[in-house]
């Protein structure tokens, strides 16, 4: 018995590990400590390799002298400045070592003002490299080894001459001085050829303010061109004369037209030339000094002064427009979506009910915590388990006891005994974890008796609810350790919630909504609710200006109707599509980066953009839709969970009957995060977590949350109605949109049918699909769309059609539409005698 030590804590707050990365990643204070260091090191390095250079040959002596003290080295830094100068310098790198010191000074700013840590890499990693480069060619050039290359300088160099030779060694030393200049320094051939391109100009720009200035608007003389620069000088020259060439071409074809006609040549860097044939022009004073007109250049023929003029018309520097984008920002600052209702003001906390006052907090009673404990023991002992340790860590609910076996004793043992020893134990809810993912231990949860209310008001006003920096925070409740748990329903990206009746399902979802209530804007997130029983949701219908979503023409935005929903998840379905377009026309990836950019005035509203709100649809009791709409309803609903995560919309659907006809598989593949309440079988709990342990839940908002992987065990906060009542109307009444958040319209196949199509308006392909639903005899779009290759809209305008002209019947559900033609010459009568 000595060695069970039975801990019990309160809670129970384990350190996570730090990774290896945490472990070396230093404080602020050390990064200022270490970087004043290194930058005085790197200062006193120069003073000393500076000095070793006029006295590295009297210092020799001292190098090996290090640990006598009545020596006294010339170097600046003394005996350490002689012998880190001696081995960087001398044995090293030569001259080039004084690369190092400026290295490590720079290596001190950046710790110091903790700056960018990839580009000091750079800097070494080129520094070392053009270092050693120096050092070699330094090596090359300097024959006898020395001072200027250093040790390796020279040593690499031999090495280079006896492997590849003289050539070799030039050759190898030319490439990596082209590596460094194209890899480091960035320069291409394009670019110093632009470069070069760019200088020449200049300097034509130079050219001409300079003859301007000496003529005064007199023309310039050919040979001022030619004095004027030299090396680019001669390639204006070619230039001009190939110009003037081609002017001489164009004189003779045009003697006969009007003399003032100018011929413009487009150049391809975007100079325009003009030339003018006429003598008086060529002579004349430029015409136009005004800033706005195009300078103009006169040149004149080398041949035939009489004969030719030219200008040569320098194009003016564009004025540089904002970025319209940016300007927008300027004038108006960045679009602000809250501006509507600016004044709007989010709930306050106290609007919430505060439960710890009555029960004071979680309360911890030892007898029961050592009773638990010893039977936990006891138990186990009765199976030959021994346990090394157990440890308490008491939750709001229920106590997680955690057990470290004895040595030896295999877990599967334990996992095998799960039921017998929640036999022994005999205690509803108790749930047994063999072993906790991560930890070699295993966990028995044991329901508290008195169980502790998390309070909706605790989950809102922690602080990781307060600071959390999600798109759609919610507050679910507190973990088995205390913790308040909250969860981004954005990276969900959407919620299948499941429980028997009365196990907290609807204050879980109160709990939901009242999380997003708490911390978005109503322009930030709409509500799409549907609620066949009528009850649950119906206190939104305050907010309904404010925060929830409906089809137009529709007088409830609270969905209650099963007809509706199929509309109104179609009309998401057509939302999510326009929302792709729109993400695509503004080549972004997401909600969050579209967002962003229309609030930055970089989408422009003319072409459809606006602000795009998050929009949450909430089902209660999915089993009943599913039961009277099937399909109808299954199949929008699969096709939003798939796609609508990037675009902001997010679905979270509750069910009282988890069974597998309402949460198909096609659902369960698309919601990987799962909540389950208490449920009645373990069948009930595999359809919702995949795993059993709803079923040992003790209800009253006790929880498994799951995103996928490892089961949360959570207490749900609560929230009553009451509650809800008080921030609905809190937020009710203050200043609202005109209307609820409109969706688009969509018009079902039902209400598509207007039986009087116009003859003419028909579509071209309408005899021909009329003879494929007759022959086929079968009423049906999607027949169309495979056998005359269409898409499914068209499909369905050509049904409506038919049935219009009577080859159809009227929409009947899922099932295909009754052909109402028998054979092809019954059709060709009937829509001859129309
Ligand atoms: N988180 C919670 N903390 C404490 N008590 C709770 C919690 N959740 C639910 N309860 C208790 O359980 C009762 C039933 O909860 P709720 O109405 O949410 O159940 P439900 O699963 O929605 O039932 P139904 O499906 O029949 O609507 C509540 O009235 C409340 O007393």
């Amino acid at each position: 018995m000595a060695k069970r030590k039975v801990s019990t804590k309160r809670k129970t707050v384990k350190k996570p590990k730090k990774s290896l990365k945490e472990k070396f990643t230093l404080s602020r204070q050390q990064k200022v400590v270490l970087g004043s260091f290194l930058f005085f090191l790197g200062i006193g390095l120069f003073f000393a390799f500076i000095s070793f250079f006029f006295n590295w040959k009297i210092d020799q002596s001292e190098i090996s002298e290090f640990y006598n003290r009545t020596s006294s080295p010339k170097n600046w830094l003394s005996k350490f400045g002689a012998t880190v100068s001696h081995f960087f310098i001398f044995k090293g790198f030569g001259v080039s070592a004084l690369i190092l010191p400026v290295l490590t000074s720079l290596s001190g700013v950046y710790l110091f003002f903790d700056l960018n840590k990839k580009r000091l890499l750079g800097f070494w990693f080129w520094g070392v490299l053009v270092m050693l480069w120096i050092s070699v060619v330094l090596g090359f050039v300097e024959k006898d080894g020395g001072l200027l290359a250093g040790v390796i300088g020279y040593e690499s160099n031999d090495f280079l001459r006896d492997y590849i030779g003289f050539i070799g060694t030039v050759l190898v030393l030319a490439f990596f001085a082209i590596v460094y200049i194209v890899v480091r320094l960035r320069y291409t051939p394009e670019k110093i050829s632009d470069s070069l391109k760019s200088t020449q100009k200049n300097i034509v720009k130079d050219y001409e303010s300079t003859s301007k200035a000496s003529t005064n608007g007199q023309a310039v003389s050919d040979n001022t061109v030619k004095n004027d620069t030299d090396d680019s000088g001669s390639s204006i020259k070619e230039r001009i004369d190939a110009i003037i060439a081609k002017s001489k071409d164009y004189r003779k074809k045009d003697e006969d037209k009007e003399k003032e006609k100018e011929v413009a040549i487009k150049k391809e860097d975007t100079k325009e030339i003009t030339l003018n044939p006429t003598v008086n022009d060529f002579y004349g004073d430029p015409k136009n000094r005004d800033n706005d007109v195009p300078e103009k250049l006169i040149i004149k023929s080398e041949d035939n002064p009489e004969d030719i003029a030219m200008e040569v018309e320098t194009t003016v520097e564009e004025e540089v427009v904002e970025n319209l984008s940016a300007k927008l920002v300027k004038d108006f600052g960045e679009f602000d979506p809250k501006l509507e209702l600016g004044n709007y003001k989010f709930p306050g906390i106290n609007l919430l009910k505060d439960y710890t006052t009555k029960t004071g907090g979680i309360t911890i009673d030892q007898g029961e915590l050592e009773e638990n404990k010893n039977r936990i023991v006891e138990t186990l002992k009765n199976y030959k388990i021994e346990i090394a340790q157990i440890k308490a860590t008491v939750g709001p609910t229920v106590t997680l006891y955690e057990i470290v076996p004895e040595a030896g004793i295999r877990i599967s043992k334990i996992k095998n005994l799960e039921d017998d020893i929640a036999l022994s134990l005999a205690a509803l809810g108790i749930r047994i974890i063999a072993p906790i993912p991560g930890k070699g231990t295993i966990g028995i949860e044991v329901p508290n008796k008195n169980s502790t209310i998390v309070s909706m008001r605790s989950a809102i006003a922690s602080s990781k609810f307060q600071n959390a920096e999600m798109e759609l925070p919610l507050s679910l409740g507190k973990t088995i350790s205390n913790e308040t748990f909250v969860v981004d329903l954005a990276k969900m990206p959407h919620l299948l919630m499941a429980g028997a009746t009365g196990q907290g399902k609807s204050v879980g979802l109160n709990a939901i909504l009242t999380s997003l209530l708490y911390k978005k804007h109503p322009a930030e997130v709409k509500f799409v609710l549907v609620d066949p029983k009528k009850v649950e949701l119906t206190l939104f219908n305050k907010i309904e200006r404010h925060y929830l979503a409906k089809l137009p023409d529709t007088e409830e935005a609270i969905i209650t109707d099963n007809t509706k929903v199929i509309n109104t998840l179609n009309s998401l379905c057509i939302e999510m599509d326009t929302r792709y377009d729109l993400l695509k026309n503004a080549m972004v990836r997401n909600i969050k980066e579209y967002n962003a950019k229309f609030k930055a005035r970089k989408l422009n509203p003319e072409n459809g953009h606006r602000f795009l709100p998050y929009i949450v649809l909430v089902v209660d009791e999915f089993a009943d839709l599913i039961m009277t709409a099937g399909k109808e309803v299954e199949t929008p609903i699969a096709r939003l969970a798939q796609l609508a995560r990037a675009i902001g919309i997010h679905l979270i659907i509750a069910t009282q009957r988890p069974s597998v006809n309402v949460i198909t598989g096609m659902i369960k593949a698309n919601f990987p995060a799962r909540i389950a309440f208490r449920v009645t079988s373990k069948i009930d709990s595999r359809t919702i977590l995949d795993t059993g342990g709803a079923d040992q839940l003790i209800g009253r908002g006790d929880m498994l949350f799951t995103q996928g992987n490892d089961l949360i065990r959570i207490q749900c906060a609560f929230v009553d109605t009451p509650e809800v009542e008080r921030i609905t109307e809190y937020i009710g009444s203050q200043k609202a949109y005109p209307d609820a958040h409109l969706l688009p319209e969509y018009i079902g196949e039902e209400s598509g049918t207007s039986l009087d199509i116009d003859k003419k308006d028909r579509d071209k392909l309408f005899a021909e699909a009329a003879e494929v639903i007759v022959t086929a005899q079968q009423g049906s779009a999607s027949l169309l769309q495979r056998k005359l290759k269409l898409g499914y809209n068209r499909a369905g305008r050509l049904i409506d059609q038919l049935e219009a002209a009577g080859v159809v019947g009227p929409f009947e559900g899922s099932k295909a539409r009754q052909v109402l033609v028998s054979d092809l010459s019954s059709l060709k009568q009937l829509l001859d005698n129309e």
